[in-house]
């Protein structure tokens, strides 16, 4: 196996991607009091009273020891596996943001599990209602009959309150479990969930389950699916990625993002678990690498910049080749050497792709510029007295 060309990565870029909110202004809302915010790292918290961009809320659910938090700290923070096992038990509302760039961009709250959600002074209505996604995780080595009722109930009162919400279900900790055991337990737990849904007359709610586990990379597959649903621009992209790969002899081609290594759209044939790793493995290759040998001493800013790229020559005459999109998403492409003879053509159909790219994050730089504008004014007509119009700086 060769590499050639590898990227630059700079590990300040993941500190400012994975930001930190500490405002309190949903949390007024709650009546419980052990309720906040907790931000123990602390890296950056931001409060923009101008900003209209609502991000997608992700709720993280579960019984205690399920698995919330380390799900939320490996994917997210880069914790290894092993150290999870020292984890404490989380014991108030953490909410993160993430947004590592204008595609990937949403809160994720992470919920004790010991939390009475259904205490009737608890403002469930409130979380349901701006939430994208529930993520719900049983622990698959544990008994889940209660994990279930729970579900249940979770699951019920969140479709009254919202029934646009993605309701998925991890089936966790699937590492200590033969694949036979595996099979057995999804079709169990996804019967029993949806007989329960039945029963109650709520057939039309729909629960995706995933089999998933911290030392495999099925918890990056799983969260990417999760996320991608709340891409309202995957079908572009997914359409650019076809046009891409069919003009340029590439078999597969994912666009990831490079801190969480999530990918956020790849063309339309299908995945397998396999491709998926090498590009996670790619990833990882090309930022440590980068972060070793890659910077030099006098460099300031960030070294990931529009030049980098990898080329991984596989013994069965297969190419990967990676290229950054832009300053948090890397393309990584599957295709055979002979295609690979026509790089120049494979570059400049990046080049257009990329090109293609920017255009719509322009466009929804556009809407989000103008949404903030709008609410610039109204703020300002509310805190003029007399109504009197001040133009906000
Ligand atoms: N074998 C295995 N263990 C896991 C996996 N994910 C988490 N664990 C372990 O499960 C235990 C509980 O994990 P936590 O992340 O603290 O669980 P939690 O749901 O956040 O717990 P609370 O904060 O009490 O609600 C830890 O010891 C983890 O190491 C997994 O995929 N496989």
């Amino acid at each position: 196996m060769t590499s050639e060309g590898v990227s630059k990565y700079c590990e300040e870029d993941e500190d400012l991607a994975l930001a930190y909110y500490d405002d309190d202004d949903d949390f007024d809302t709650f009546t419980d009091g052990d309720v906040d915010c907790s931000c123990e790292d602390g890296v950056l918290g931001f409060s923009d009273p101008f900003s209209s961009e609502v991000k997608p809320r992700i709720l993280l659910m579960g019984l205690r020891r399920s698995g919330k938090s380390s799900i939320q700290k490996v994917v997210f923070h880069k914790m290894s596996p092993n150290e999870t096992l020292f984890l404490e038990s989380t014991n108030k509302i953490c909410r993160e943001d993430v947004s590592n760039s204008s595609f990937v961009s949403f809160q994720i709250w992470d919920f004790p599990g010991q939390i009475d959600f259904f205490d009737p002074t608890f403002d469930y209505e409130m979380i349901f209602r701006g939430t994208g996604a529930l993520i719900f995780v049983i622990d698959s080595q544990d008994d889940y009959i209660e994990a279930l009722s729970r579900l249940h109930l979770t699951v019920t009162r969140a479709y009254k309150v919202n029934p646009d919400i993605n309701f998925e279900v991890f089936i966790h900790k699937v590492d200590g479990l033969s694949d036979d055991h595996k099979i057995e337990k999804q079709r169990d737990i996804h019967k029993r969930a949806n007989d329960d849904l039945a029963d109650a007359g709520l057939e039309r709610i729909h629960l995706s389950f995933y089999l998933t586990s911290i030392y495999d990379h099925s918890i990056f597959e799983a969260f990417s699916k999760v996320v991608q649903k709340l891409i309202p621009q995957l079908p572009t992209l997914e359409n650019l990625l076809n046009i891409f790969i069919s003009n340029s002899g590439i078999e597969k081609a994912f666009l990831f993002d490079v801190v969480s290594k999530i990918y956020i759209a790849t063309d339309s044939s299908p995945v397998d678990m396999q491709t998926y790793e090498l590009c996670c493995d790619m990833i990882d290759v090309v930022i440590d690498i980068s972060c070793i040998y890659g910077l030099t001493g006098d460099e300031a800013g960030s070294p990931y910049d529009k030049e980098s790229m990898a080329i991984i020559h596989l013994n069965n005459t297969t190419v990967m080749y990676l290229k950054e999109v832009t300053k948090f998403l890397a393309m990584v492409c599957f295709l055979r050497e002979e295609s690979f003879e026509r790089k120049g053509l494979i570059d400049y159909n990046f080049h257009c792709f990329k090109k293609a790219i920017e255009d719509v994050f322009d466009v929804r730089l556009k809407v989000q510029k103008s949404r903030k504008l709008l609410s610039q004014r109204r703020w300002s007509k509310q805190n003029t007295p007399n109504g009197a119009h001040v133009q906000p700086h």
